[in-house]
């Protein structure tokens, strides 16, 4: 709908692409304006607010892993009126839009753009301007799931949610730790208030400080200007600490000193700041290591784990698996406005049985390639590219899946077969496995699989080995099946 008071920002270093979007959406809106320089959004935001943001992932040409555009979400979710933003990516790049989406993004649109569907994108975004504000964190899917286990954790996350008691989440990775972080903030007397997440193993020592607890203006070389760290700007809300597990010592000492005090000092501040955030804080480590002090200091555990949730793998409530991959092939047939689907009755049977090495974040990343990629009148196994889930064992019941698909090949998705039942598992080749394949992609992908082996699953310390950021590198999850 035309809407003559509502404020528009494109943000394209590609100066052809922000007009043609300015044109367009000038015609429907009061103001829409253009920035090609992502330099220039802080100057923006001081002297207005928009409603909402067309935000391009990829700024540099060649920097193709979305950090800089990823890193500008986060900077325009915590505005003290934070625009909705719309992801604008490469067609090719839909893990990359899944992150945004995760990251708070409330739509994300793929180059080139439908024009009517980006007007829709926008109409929907300006309408959700009146719904409450907490909304703005549109994209946190609910914790959704009826096993016993799963009810266990809904009714912990009631419990617990209106306390202002730290919380500590723990579960393997994709397990949903951070979906549970933020229902704790919703159901919480702080939910109007954002709920910031930082991931701890990311955060280098050179400028965790400074990250955390902000700086003044001159303290060092490159202050420019005061910072905000992300204990003032989660203030009145929760402070999500991921990853905790991955800090190094030092780090954690630096912490447990804050959350003694309930202050910050900024770098180069002559007095603290008294802190109002409640800490909720996750990690994949098992407890034995957790536990170990060599590991984690266990004054800092105390502080952190006033209440534990523990967030079962997905292998263990299997009765969630048939309304998650329900709940996920829908979502995608909507975001990539494909015909709905069923689920061949087999195919769902295997993959109740499957092990799900990566939990709920495997299975969603299945169902969008599923989606993108399945040409059948219904979902049959094979569009789901589960490595591990090898065709050729035809005559297997779904007991016999692997209980893990540690190791890792590319299958041949036009060879891929149903499992029987489906009609065509008969007659179908069994999967190819690739043992001597040397494209580019399944050298990446070994070097994957090889990181995350030494790295004991920790995606943290795999992505550090890599060279990687944690996103870029479960982007290359998704994209490699793993
Ligand atoms: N119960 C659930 N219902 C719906 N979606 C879920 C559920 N659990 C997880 N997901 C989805 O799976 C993905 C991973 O969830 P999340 O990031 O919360 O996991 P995590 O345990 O924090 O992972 P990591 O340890 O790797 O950071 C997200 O896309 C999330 O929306």
């Amino acid at each position: 709908m035309p809407d003559s008071t509502a404020h528009i920002l494109i943000l394209d270093d590609d100066a052809d692409v922000a007009c043609a979007a300015q044109l367009l959406l000038r015609r429907r809106y009061g103001k829409v304006a253009a920035l090609n320089d992502p330099a220039q959004l802080p100057r923006y935001l001081q002297q207005g607010a928009p409603d909402v943001v067309l935000l391009d992932l990829n700024f540099t040409p060649g920097r193709i892993d979305g950090g800089e555009g990823l890193a500008l979400l986060d900077l325009l979710r915590v505005q003290p009126q934070p625009p909705f933003v719309i992801a604008l990516t490469a067609y090719a790049d839909v893990p990359l839009a899944v992150e945004a989406l995760k990251r708070g993004a409330c739509d994300f649109i793929t180059k080139p753009w439908d024009n009517a569907r980006l007007v829709a994108a926008v109409d929907a975004a300006l309408a959700r301007r009146t719904a409450p504000r907490t909304a703005a964190a549109g994209a946190t899917a609910a914790l959704m799931g009826d096993s016993p286990a799963i009810r266990a954790v809904k009714t912990m996350i009631a419990s617990v949610g209106p306390t202002d008691a730290n919380v500590m989440v723990l579960g393997e990775n994709g397990v949903g730790k951070e979906l549970v972080a933020r229902a704790i903030h919703a159901a919480s007397r702080r939910a109007d208030g954002t709920c910031l997440a930082v991931d701890m193993g990311a955060l280098p020592e050179s400028t965790f400080e400074s990250e955390l607890f902000g700086h003044r203006k001159g303290s060092f070389t490159d202050a420019k200007a005061d910072r905000a760290g992300r204990f003032q700007a989660a203030s009145g809300g929760t402070l999500f600490l991921d990853e905790i597990g991955n800090m190094p010592l030092a780090a954690q000492a630096k912490l447990l000193t804050v959350l003694e005090r309930r202050e910050v000092t900024p770098i180069g501040a002559d007095k603290p700041e008294a802190i109002d955030v409640r800490i909720v804080s996750a990690t994949n480590l098992d407890e034995i290591k957790l536990f170990d002090p060599a590991v984690f200091r266990p004054d800092l555990l105390f502080r952190l784990n006033t209440i534990v949730i523990r967030v079962p793998p997905l292998r263990e409530r299997r009765d969630d698996i048939p309304g998650l991959l329900r709940h996920y092939l829908g979502w995608y047939e909507r975001q990539y406005q494909r015909p709905a689907r069923e689920l061949d009755v087999a195919a769902q049977a295997w993959l109740v049985q499957y092990a799900w090495p990566g939990n709920v974040r495997a299975l969603r990343h299945a169902c969008e390639r599923a989606v993108i990629l399945g040409t059948s009148a219904q979902y049959v196994l094979a569009d789901f590219g589960l490595p591990g889930l090898d065709a050729s064992a035809g005559q297997a019941n779904p007991a016999d899946l692997p209980p893990s698909a540690g190791a890792v090949h590319e299958v041949d998705a036009a060879n891929a077969a149903g499992p029987v039942g489906t009609g065509s598992a008969a007659t179908a080749p069994p999967l190819r496995i690739a043992g001597d394949d040397l494209t580019l992609s399944a050298l990446e992908r070994d070097a994957i699989a090889a990181a995350l082996a030494a790295a004991n699953g920790n995606i943290s310390q795999a992505a550090r080995t890599l060279g990687l950021s944690r996103a870029a590198l479960y982007r290359k999850l998704g994209k490699h099946g793993i």
